[in-house]
């Protein structure tokens, strides 16, 4: 602290501070600086010697000091260069240059309501990252495999440990509650004749026969987790991921089957359960076989996961959906953000303009909304719209 950092000093003599976006050329690391008030922000490097954070740096102007603030949240891991642009006096957006395509797109949170609060808790300087995330991007996530694998006990732990971040699509089914089922939060139990006509009047996403009963997915019952800005989460048989699938107009989801460690555990499972008679016990083990040869080889799913020990799952599970142990905060798996490796950015309102330089580009253009932003430290920063221009 209060010892100015080479490259900074370097950088300042070189006055690249025209528009609140800055960055210094050198071959082999580049680090960026954006004004904010009487603060100037340094990112690049490391964050107090630890190779797998990102340095940041603050100098104020007014006392002359440099200081390193505590930096909270899963921040993004250093690389070669980094763009940076003032969103307002609270963000700045943070670009890392031909990195992974869903780890470009970051904030670094300097002043928002979560920074001021922990900055009041903990008594120092304080800075929060936060990922961003396409508004598209948090794609549904369905979950199938046989009766008795352990689909409702993944999906309740997921729902425990991120109760911000999933949100399960209650089906509709014509079957008759378990003790300990509510109405309208494991199931809409409802009457065969009500359903089949909400059905016809297209009500439903998909809808199958299951095991003698009829199962479906309202489009309300996805749209209300949507609605809520969570991640919709559907338990739904093979048939009903088939035809999911299928529809072009349907939901862009991610795939995933459940299989038992065998059939001899599956039904002690399933007879350990206790909420079925033996008859319909039989009936669902018949199916299992056809479900998961279905599941195992008919191309819809594309992750398979082993249900023999139920952490191990669940730990597979979190990082089939890209939450690990290293980042509890920060969400989901999402599709990224190509991001050329060399380009300018130019802030218009609310739109990042990212265009593509050097030599052998078409010159594209990518373009970020930020106008819908929402979420942020601690967390994801969703609703990012991306649009790619092609230069004709
Ligand atoms: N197609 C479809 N299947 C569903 C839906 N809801 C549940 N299911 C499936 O119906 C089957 C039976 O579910 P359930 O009676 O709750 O029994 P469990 O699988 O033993 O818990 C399971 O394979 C579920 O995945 C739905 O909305 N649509
Ligand atoms: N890995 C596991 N090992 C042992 N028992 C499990 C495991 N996963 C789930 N179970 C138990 O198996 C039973 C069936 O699980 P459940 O989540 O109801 O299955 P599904 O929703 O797929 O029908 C439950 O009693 C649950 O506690």
């Amino acid at each position: 602290m209060g010892e100015a950092p080479a490259f900074f000093v370097d950088h300042l003599e070189n006055g690249q501070h025209t528009n609140g976006f800055g960055e210094k050329t050198e071959p082999e690391h580049r680090d960026t600086s954006v004004q904010i008030g009487d603060r100037s922000y340094v990112i690049g490097g490391n964050h107090e010697g630890n190779p797998l954070f990102l340095g940041v740096q603050i100098h104020d102007k007014t006392t002359n000091k440099w200081f390193t603030p505590t930096v909270l949240g899963t921040g993004p891991k250093p690389c070669k260069a980094y763009s940076a642009i003032v969103l307002n006096e609270s963000r700045i957006l943070v670009i890392k240059k031909g990195s992974a395509s869903d780890d470009s797109i970051w904030f670094l949170e300097v002043n928002s309501p979560f920074v001021r609060e922990q900055r009041e808790l903990l008594g120092k300087e304080v800075v929060a990252w936060s990922k961003g995330v396409r508004g598209n991007a948090e794609k549904p996530i369905v979950i199938s495999g046989p009766s008795g694998v352990g689909k409702g006990t993944l999906i309740a732990m997921l729902m425990k440990e991120f109760p911000s971040m999933f949100g399960f699509s209650v089906s509709h089914t014509t079957r008759s509650p378990r003790c300990m089922e509510e109405n309208g939060v494991h199931y809409h139990f409802t009457d065969r004749t009500v359903m089949e006509k909400e059905i016809n009047d297209e009500k439903f996403l998909e809808y199958a026969s299951v095991h003698g009963n009829l199962y479906g997915t309202s489009i309300e019952s996805v749209e209300v987790v949507t609605d809520s800005g969570k991640r919709c989460i559907l338990d739904i048989d093979v048939q009903g991921a088939r035809s999911v699938k299928a529809k072009a107009s349907s939901l862009d989801a991610i795939f995933i089957f459940i299989c038992p460690p065998s059939m001899k555990e599956l039904e002690d499972r399933l007879r350990a359960r206790g909420t079925e008679t033996e008859e319909q016990i039989k009936k669902r083990l018949r199916n299992a076989e056809a479900e998961i040869k279905d599941g195992e080889s008919s191309g819809i799913f594309e992750h398979v996961l082993y249900n023999e020990n139920l952490e191990e799952c669940y730990k597979n599970l979190k990082n089939l959906l890209g939450i690990n142990d290293d980042s509890p905060v920060n969400g989901v798996e999402v599709e990224g953000i190509n991001l050329p490796k060399e380009h300018t950015v130019t802030k218009m309102e609310d739109k990042i303009l990212i265009q593509e330089t050097g030599e052998a580009t078409k010159n594209n253009m990518i373009v970020l909304d930020l106008s819908s932003i929402n979420g942020g430290a601690p967390g994801r920063t969703r609703g990012i719209v991306l649009d790619t221009v092609k230069s004709s």
